[in-house]
């Protein structure tokens, strides 16, 4: 089949009624998470860099707070004003081998109460400890009787130093049946746009959990993005129109794992059909944009990754 690509006006009727679409998005939900889903605000080891108002309204709008190890040093630096306010922003969980969190902020949040579960092992990032832990945290009667455990004297929280989260995780997959468990809302903030090598281990955790823990809808946000997987064959991305006007920008489909064709979109300015797309061609859709007034379509061969402009200032007169 020929490919084909149109460019459209910049607004249109695309009608959500007349697609079938094997998958949904809410571009809002993204950041402000639907109530029927756990939620959880994964903070990893970069430079917090969002409007203060925003964040503490992501905050209260997520179930469960993570910091991935140094990132604990970055959340106590953020909330710097005052000792009032950095007490209300508490996460619930610190991980990771501890390399980075510094001795104050491991003390001040000790002395709060928090849960800092050490994980030594060098086989795999602090990001994938938290991840285990999230999943753990939800789905584990057992895991949760060990950490909330008020008696519980042991070392690290009863949890084996090296991997004993990843070895509580595989235990509990065993008896995990995927369609059952309740989805995860889970928003990253940091994780891309540092270091490279942890950037692409992040969009690397995109396909992971896609594959091997459906249950978790992982995007993350950026000063000026977000990014998540769109699944193959047929997502239908929906978004309110005000939302899309004063907060949304360019977008890009990027074939970062693998190579595949778009078969279709609609409602982007440059729609296109049967269309190979690869980054080793040199052939991606950037710098799209969503013109659907409520929504748009995007139906791949394989997952791909998207990326959407936001306009961080504006975000919090929409959540
Ligand atoms: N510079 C960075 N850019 C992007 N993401 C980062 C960066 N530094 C850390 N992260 C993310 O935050 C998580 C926790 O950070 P931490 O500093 O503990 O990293 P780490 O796992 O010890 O890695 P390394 O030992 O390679 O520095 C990492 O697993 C990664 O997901
Ligand atoms: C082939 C291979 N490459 C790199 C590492 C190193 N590594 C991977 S994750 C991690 C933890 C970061 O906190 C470290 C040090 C390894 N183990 N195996």
């Amino acid at each position: 089949m020929t490919e084909e690509c149109i460019e459209n006006p910049e607004r249109i009727d695309v009608n959500a009624d007349l697609i079938k679409a094997r998958n949904e998005t809410n571009l809002k939900e993204l950041i402000h998470p639907n109530e029927g889903n756990n939620s959880t605000l994964l903070i990893l080891n970069q430079k917090i860099d969002i409007p203060r108002s925003l964040f503490y309204k992501i905050w209260k709008l997520h179930d469960l707070k993570v910091c991935a190890d140094g990132a604990a040093n970055r959340l106590y630096d953020y909330l710097n004003d005052n000792e009032t306010i950095r007490v209300k922003y508490l996460p619930d969980y610190i991980i990771g081998d501890l390399d980075s969190l510094s001795d104050k902020v491991f003390n001040y949040y000790k002395k709060n109460r928090v849960i800092i579960i050490k994980q030594t092992t060098q086989y795999s990032t602090d990001f994938t400890k938290c991840v285990n832990l999230i999943s753990l945290h939800f789905n584990s009667p057992k895991f949760h009787a060990l950490i909330s455990n008020e008696d519980n004297c042991q070392p690290n929280h009863g949890i084996e130093l090296e991997k004993g989260i990843h070895t509580l995780y595989n235990n509990m997959t065993k008896s995990l049946v995927f369609s059952e468990v309740t989805p995860i809302s889970l928003l990253a903030l940091g994780g891309i746009g540092g270091r490279f090598d942890q950037t692409v281990h992040s969009i690397t955790q995109l396909y992971t959990l896609s594959k091997s823990a459906s249950y978790f809808k992982l995007c993350y946000m950026t000063p000026t993005d977000l990014i998540f997987l769109i699944k193959k064959n047929g997502t239908l991305i929906e978004y309110d129109p005000r939302f899309r006007n004063s907060c949304i920008g360019n977008c890009g489909l990027l074939p970062i794992g693998e190579a595949t064709v778009i078969k279709e979109t609609r409602g982007l300015k440059w729609d296109i059909k049967n269309w190979p797309t690869s980054i080793v061609d040199g052939r991606v859709s950037s710098s799209n944009r969503f013109v659907g007034q409520k929504c748009c379509f995007i139906d791949t061969e394989h997952d791909i990754v998207l990326n959407v402009e936001i306009f961080v200032d504006k975000l919090i007169d929409f959540l």
